[in-house]
C-alpha cells in the first residue's frame, strides 16, 4: 500500500462532504434503476470477451453490488453466449436477468429459452430507428420498422412478462417518429423504453430536451420506465446519462469501468457516484452498495487482464491519492479541501498522501511521525532538502526511502546482495526451476536452486533461500515499459516486514530477471535498514 492514511485525530477527522448541505429536505426520493450491461455491451468491445465462468463470477459480483438488472448476453449470438445467459439466470435470485434480441423471432425465442431458469427475467428487444440505419443498414421504411418493433415486443411478451424495447440510434432519429415507435411498443406490451445514444453523438442539453420531449409525446409513457443507454465516443456518456436522469429517465444502462463498444459506455461507478455525491441536484437513489464499487471494478479488470488508467474516476488508483504539497497540506487540515467523495464509500481503504517531488514539508513531517521520527525544524529542513533531491530521481518516495533518509543513510545505495548468475527453465504443463548465485558485500557467496509453479515463483524462492529472508509478498506487478517483443518489463514487489511495507523494483527485457531484481532490492533494503552500523562499518 503506497501513501498513508490521514490521521484520525478529532481535530483532523474529515467531515462528511458528500451529504447535501443545501436544499436537503426529507422528501422521499425516486429510485433510478441501474441496468448493467458489462456482460453484453461491455463484452462486445474487442479484447473483452469473457469465458462463461468469468461471466458467472462477474454476474455474482454485480448482484452483490446491488444492480437492478444484469444484461447477461445475446443468447442467439453463440452456443456459449446462450449457455452463459442460462447459467447466470440459474445462479441469481436478486436482480433481474436480461437477454438481448433483435426483432426476430429466432432471437427472441432463444432469449426466452436461455432465461427459463431465471427468478426475474427480462427480454430486451431492439431495432434501429434513425434514417441512416433504416435506409442503409436495415433497408426498411418507417412503417416496416414500426411493424417489426411491435411484432418483436408482442412475441417477447408472449414469452416473458418483462419486456424492454430499445430504439437503436434513438438520438439521431426524428423525434416525432421516435415518439410514434415508442407509443406503439408500449401498446404492444413493453414496460421499459430505452433511448440509446448508440454512437455517442448527443450532448447533455440535447439529451435532456429529448427525454423531456418523449415524456410529453409518447402515449402511455406513464405506464413505462424511460431508460437511457449512452456511448462515450465524445466522452459524454456519463454527462448524457445524468442529463437524462435530470429530465426524468429512471433507468440508466451502464457498464463497470465503462467498457463497451468503441469508446465504451457510461461507467456505472461514475453515474452512481455522481447521483450520490450531487444528490441535492438529482434527488434520486440507486440501490448500489457503493462501497463495493472498487472491489467489483478490480475483479473485472483482474479477470480481463485489463489495465485501468490510474486517473480513472472513482475506481482508479489515483482517485484518492494526493502528491502535491499544497493539496496534501489542505488534506491534512480538512479532507473536503480536495476530496468530494469519501474513499471508504467506494471501497478504498483510505486516502493516500503519496510522497514525490511535488510534496511539501507538512506531508513529509506527517509521514515521518507515523514512522516514529520527530525531527525538529532544522532537521526537517535538512531532511526535506535530501527528500527533494531523492524525489527528483524517483517517481515515488516510499517508507523505506524515508527511513533511510531519517537514519542518515543513502536510500539509493546498492547491495549488499548482487546477482552473479541466474538461470531458469520452464515446461508447458510442468513445474519451473531456477538457480541463482549471489554475492554479499561482506564476501559471502550463496547458490540455491528451487522449483516453483512458474519461473518467477521459482526464482523468488531461490532468492529467499539464498539470502535467508522469507518474503511476505503483498503486491506483485509486472508491466511493460515499452512495446514490441524486446520491450522492457518492470517488476514491482511489495513485502510486509515488521509491520512496514518495503518495496523493490527491477527492470529488464527478461521479466523473470526483472522480478529477481525487484526481490533482491527488497532484501537489500531490509538488510540496510536493519543493520545500519554493520554496513557503515563495512564502508569505512
Ligand atoms: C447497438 C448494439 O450494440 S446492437 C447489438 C450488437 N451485438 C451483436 O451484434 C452481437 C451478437 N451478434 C451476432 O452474433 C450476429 O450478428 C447474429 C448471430 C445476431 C446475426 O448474425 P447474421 O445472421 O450472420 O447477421 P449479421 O450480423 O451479419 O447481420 C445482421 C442482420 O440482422 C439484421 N438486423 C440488425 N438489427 C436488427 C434488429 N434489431 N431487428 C431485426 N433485424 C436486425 C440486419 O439487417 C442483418 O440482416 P440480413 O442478414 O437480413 O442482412
Ligand atoms: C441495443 C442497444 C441498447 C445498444 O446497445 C445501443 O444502441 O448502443
Amino acid at each position: 500500500m503506497r501513501g498513508f492514511l490521514l490521521p484520525g485525530s478529532p481535530k483532523r477527522t474529515m467531515q462528511t462532504v458528500n451529504q447535501p448541505t443545501q436544499n436537503n429536505d426529507e422528501a422521499p426520493r425516486e429510485r433510478v434503476r441501474i441496468f448493467d450491461t458489462t456482460l453484453r455491451d461491455g463484452e462486445q468491445a474487442p479484447g473483452y470477451s469473457m469465458t462463461r465462468a468469468q461471466k458467472r463470477r462477474i454476474a455474482q459480483a454485480l448482484a452483490e453490488l446491488g444492480v437492478d438488472i444484469i444484461e447477461a448476453g445475446f443468447a442467439q449470438a453463440s452456443d456459449d453466449d446462450f449457455a452463459a445467459v442460462q447459467a447466470i439466470a440459474g445462479d441469481l435470485r436478486g436482480p433481474t436477468v436480461c437477454a438481448l434480441a433483435r426483432c426476430q423471432f429466432g432471437d427472441i425465442e432463444a432469449a426466452a429459452r436461455a432465461l427459463e431458469p431465471a427468478h426475474h427475467a427480462r427480454i430486451h428487444v431492439f431495432i434501429a430507428t434513425s434514417p441512416l440505419h433504416r435506409e442503409h443498414k436495415l433497408g426498411m421504411s418507417k412503417a416496416q420498422v414500426i411493424d417489426n418493433a411491435v411484432a418483436g415486443v408482442r412475441r417477447a411478451r408472449e414469452l416473458c412478462g418483462d419486456v424492454e424495447f430499445s430504439a437503436e440510434d434513438a438520438l439521431r432519429t426524428e423525434p416525432e417518429f421516435l415518439a410514434e415507435v415508442l407509443s406503439a411498443v408500449i401498446a404492444a406490451g413493453a414496460s421499459t423504453l430505452n433511448v440509446p445514444d448508440t454512437v455517442g453523438y448527443t450532448t447533455p442539453a440535447e439529451m435532456a430536451e429529448r427525454i423531456a420531449y418523449l415524456r410529453r409525446h409518447v402515449q402511455g409513457i406513464e405506464r413505462a420506465v424511460l431508460s437511457v443507454h449512452c456511448h462515450n465516443d465524445l466522452g459524454m456518456a456519463v454527462a448524457n446519462s445524468l442529463a437524462a436522469v435530470g429530465a426524468g429517465a429512471r433507468q440508466v444502462e451502464c457498464t463497470l469501468t465503462g467498457i463497451g463498444e468503441r469508446a465504451g459506455n457510461a461507467a456505472l461507478e461514475e453515474v452512481v457516484m455522481a447521483l450520490k455525491t450531487r444528490s441535492e441536484l438529482y434527488r434520486v437513489d440507486t440501490g448500489i452498495a457503493t462501497q463495493r464499487l472498487y472491489p467489483t471494478a478490480r475483479l473485472l479488470t483482474n479477470l480481463l487482464g485489463m489495465h485501468l488508467p490510474r486517473n480513472k474516476a472513482v475506481v482508479g488508483e489515483n482517485a484518492f491519492a494526493h502528491e502535491a504539497g499544497i493539496h496534501q497540506h489542505g488534506m491534512l487540515k480538512h479532507r473536503g479541501t480536495y476530496e468530494i467523495m469519501r474513499p471508504e464509500d467506494v471501497g478504498f481503504a483510505r486516502s493516500q498522501l503519496v510522497l514525490g517531488k511535488h510534496s511539501g514539508r507538512h506531508a513529509l513531517r506527517e509521514r515521518l511521525a507515523t514512522l516514529g521520527h520527530e525531527p525538529d525544524e532544522a532537521q526537517l529542513d535538512e531532511l526535506f532538502t535530501r527528500f527533494k533531491t531523492l524525489a527528483d530521481k524517483k517517481r515515488e518516495v516510499f517508507d523505506n526511502d524515508l527511513e533511510a533518509l531519517a537514519l542518515g543513510r543513502d536510500p539509493d545505495a546498492l547491495g549488499p546482495w548482487r546477482i552473479v548468475q541466474l538461470h531458469t527453465s520452464s515446461h508447458v504443463g510442468g513445474m519451473a526451476s531456477a538457480t541463482v548465485k549471489l554475492t554479499h558485500e561482506d564476501g559471502r557467496q550463496a547458490s540455491e536452486a528451487s522449483i516453483g509453479d512458474g519461473p518467477v515463483h521459482a526464482v523468488l524462492r531461490t532468492i529467499e533461500r539464498a539470502t535467508g529472508h522469507a518474503l511476505e509478498i503483498g503486491d506483485f506487478q509486472i508491466r511493460s515499459l515499452s512495446v514490441g517483443g524486446d520491450a522492457q518489463g518492470q517488476a514491482t514487489l511489495s513485502v510486509e516486514h515488521e509491520g512496514r511495507e518495503v518495496r523493490g523494483k527491477g527492470v529488464s527485457t527478461d521479466i523473470v530477471e526483472a522480478a529477481a531484481l525487484a526481490a533482491l532490492e527488497v532484501v537489500n533494503r531490509i538488510e540496510r535498514l536493519s543493520a545500519p552500523t554493520r554496513r557503515a562499518a563495512n564502508q569505512s
